[in-house]
């Protein structure tokens, strides 16, 4: 065997890390994580001993799974075939690794919890105090919803994604925007105002012969069931 110096053993050692990476995908799904969880840390504002701990769960987990890979490796090289001592110890390899993982799990619960439900806590507290995107998230729904809906029963309804078909989209958008305007306006005579141009779009649909009273119908529902939905519930 080759006398190695300092050096060398540190290449040694780098080349190790190396190697694990490329030929482990657990190995690049853990570095990836670490760098994931490592970059969002720098805007937690932890303390000194919060990033250690932190670093130190990174540490033992990416630690132990190279030695779980170099024990498998190990037994790979001395056992071919099914061998319950060969057995053993894989498993019990494997389970440090999970300890570790689970280590790591209970360190970013504690550590990241509170200060990412306070993030969303204020996101929640903005988006209720937004009518614009209360209102944005009603049309986007109704849209998603309309288009699903066409397509689900395309074979029954016939019609494209954007006319004809089982849901009328400018019906389920027009009554969407006037329960929309009917919650912001909280006035009878302006709601009514909205209520009945959303009727006359749905009629013009009926009377252009693009869809069946039917459908019209299920346009009108889903677009105030949604918009009161995303108004009474996220509202
Ligand atoms: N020679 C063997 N005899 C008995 N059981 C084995 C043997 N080799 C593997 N096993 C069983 O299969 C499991 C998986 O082993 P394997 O070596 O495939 O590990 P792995 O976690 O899939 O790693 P890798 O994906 O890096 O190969 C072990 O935990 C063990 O229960």
């Amino acid at each position: 065997m080759k006398k190695s110096n300092f050096i060398s053993s540190f290449n040694y050692a780098v080349q190790g890390i190396i190697s694990a990476l490329k030929t482990e995908k657990n190995m690049k799904f853990h570095y990836l994580a670490a760098l994931g969880i490592i970059i969002i840390s720098l805007f937690m504002d932890f303390s000194r001993m919060e990033f250690m701990l932190l670093i130190f769960a990174i540490t033992f987990v990416v630690t132990a799974e190279m030695i779980n890979t170099a024990i498998e490796r190990t037994v790979d090289l001395v056992v071919q075939d099914y061998n319950p001592i060969a057995k053993y110890v894989k498993d019990v390899s494997a389970g440090a690794v999970l300890i570790s993982a689970v280590n790591a799990l209970v360190v970013a619960y504690l550590l990241f919890y509170d200060r990412l439900s306070n993030v969303g806590d204020l996101l929640l507290v903005k988006l209720k105090n937004s009518v614009q995107h209360l209102s944005f998230i009603s049309i986007l729904l109704v849209l998603i919803l309309t288009v699903g809906g066409k397509y689900l029963w395309a074979k029954k309804n016939g019609g494209t994604y954007f006319q004809g078909g089982a849901i009328s989209g400018h019906t389920s958008l027009a009554f969407c925007a006037a329960t929309i305007i009917a919650f912001v306006s909280e006035n009878i005579l302006v709601s009514l105002a909205a209520y009945g141009i959303a009727f006359l779009v749905g009629e013009s649909r009926i009377e252009g012969g693009i869809h069946k009273i039917s459908e019209v119908v299920s346009g009108a529902i889903m677009g105030i069931l949604v918009a009161f939905i995303v108004f009474k519930v996220i509202g």
